[in-house]
């Protein structure tokens, strides 16, 4: 139940559309002018507003413009003929959205049920204790975004683990946050404020592995021009994160055992050696023990390395995590205002099993941000990978019976018509043979509004 107040200078169709509203349980207030609407906008609680746009006086463009001012809400302009200046007006100051006299009953309660979600969103945003948490800290591309059991033993080794000088290894599938977690070990650690030196050992062609790592004379090798202090130097005092070390080729491996055991490397070209204070976090996605075992790792670095290991779940075994990290990434794409997700976009990311991990979320929330228009993030605006697929049937447990199973391959096939029609309902509804009005329907039904 809603509180809906209707400003129309035309009785008639003001009490014709109270009556209506009345019928589905909603609390109507009605007002014949501007500054009677304003009145009972400051001094009543109203959830959405229903404004004529044409009205004797002050129009209702005027109600617009005051509104905000006395208390913000979604206003539904209606007028008897619509004109693009006045549409845009409308909605460029503000206005929820823009529909013609008469208005039919469907189109009016759809463009209610969107308002009154828009009012529960940024209401919560209000007051986080109503609902989704709203953070007023900017958000921080660096932190590790996580409310579950399985991340929180995570974060309890990398506290333990961040004091010590202990060499970590970090295990996951890629996209997990493994960069993320050598971040957070050396955030946490007394090398803080000294470098923290990223490499990408399976970007580094295996020829020049050592002279990025080690550094070189001039006059190393054809194209040594200068002298080049490499990686580890340039980490001196903080930490080296050897990202992909499962893809570092054998004889590379052998010095780093070297530079761990002694605390020294020997620069491509040079006679003496140089100490070294770095410490090390390393990580992969590859399975180390089958590469020990085909003696394509080697064993006694695969020991030194995994003094600590970490190892990060996979994003499908944290399905808890989804809506926060998703909200984590809206902030940092919107800053003060970030776009919110609609009840049945929330569900849609949860169902789905992320094959790419945290980084194919973030890269989702991306796209939608940029594929949706105004604040709200809806269905239609996500695009996953794959889709069809990957909508994993939150809502049927199939029983065996013929129903179910019916249910899961419409809702199924009504999803890849979305897809294909880039969310596009009536493009969808065409493409299944259905009305509009049954994918409605079927979209209700299935939660997929
Ligand atoms: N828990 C998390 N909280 C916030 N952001 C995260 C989290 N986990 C991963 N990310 C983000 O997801 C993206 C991928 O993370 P990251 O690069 O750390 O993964 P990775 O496991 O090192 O991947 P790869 O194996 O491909 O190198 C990054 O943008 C990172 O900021």
């Amino acid at each position: 139940m809603a509180s809906i107040l209707i400003i129309d200078d035309d009785a008639a169709f003001r009490g014709g559309l109270a009556d209506m509203l009345h019928d589905l349980n909603h609390v109507v207030l009605e007002a014949d002018s501007t500054p009677a609407g304003l009145h009972l906008l400051g001094t009543q609680a109203v959830d959405v507003a229903i404004v004529d746009l044409r009205m004797p006086g002050e129009d209702g463009l005027a109600f617009l413009r005051q509104a905000s001012t006395v208390s913000p809400v979604p206003c539904i302009m209606l007028t008897a003929y619509a004109s693009g200046g006045n549409t845009i007006e409308a909605m460029r100051l503000g206005a929820f959205d823009h529909l013609t006299k008469p208005v039919a009953r469907a189109t009016l309660l759809e463009t209610l049920a969107r308002a009154l979600q828009q009012r529960s969103i940024s209401q919560a945003e209000k007051d986080p204790a109503a609902g989704h948490d709203a953070h007023n800290a900017p958000a921080d591309p660096h932190e590790l975004v996580s409310s579950s059991e399985a991340m929180r033993q995570v974060f309890k080794r990398i506290g333990l683990a961040a004091g010590s000088e202990a060499t970590v290894l970090v295990l996951g599938e890629t996209g997990t946050g493994k960069e993320l977690v050598a971040r957070a070990l050396h955030r946490n650690s007394p090398r803080a404020d000294k470098p923290f030196v990223a490499v990408n050992c399976a970007a580094i062609p295996s020829e020049l592995m050592e002279s990025e790592l080690f550094g070189h004379v001039k006059g190393a090798f054809t194209g040594a021009l200068g002298e080049r202090i490499g990686r580890f130097r340039e980490a001196q005092g903080g930490t080296l994160f050897l990202d992909e070390i499962g893809d570092m080729p054998l004889p590379t491996q052998a010095k780093i055992l070297r530079v761990l055991q002694e605390r020294e490397l020997t620069p491509v070209g040079a006679s003496q050696v140089v100490s070294v204070d770095v410490r090390i976090v390393a990580a992969t996605h590859h399975d180390l023990p089958a590469a020990v075992k085909e003696g394509r790792f080697r064993e006694d670095l695969w020991y030194r390395l995994q003094v600590v290991p970490v190892v990060l779940p996979p994003l499908r075994d944290r399905l808890g995590d989804v809506l926060q990290l998703a909200e984590h990434f809206l902030r940092l794409i919107g800053g003060d205002v970030p776009k919110r997700l609609t009840p049945a976009a929330a569900r849609l990311l949860v169902g789905h099993t992320w094959p790419g991990n945290v980084r194919e979320l973030r890269n989702a929330m991306e796209r939608a941000a940029i594929l949706s228009q105004g604040q709200i993030i809806d269905v239609e605006n996500i695009d996953l990978q794959t889709n069809a697929a990957a909508v994993a049937q939150p809502d049927i447990n199939w029983d065996g019976s013929m129903a179910v199973a019916v249910a899961y391959v419409e809702r199924e096939m009504i999803v890849r018509a979305l897809a294909s029609a880039t969310g596009n309902r009536a493009d969808a509804a065409r493409r299944l043979g259905l009305s509009r009005q049954q994918l409605y329907r079927k979209l209700a039904e299935f939660g997929l509004e």
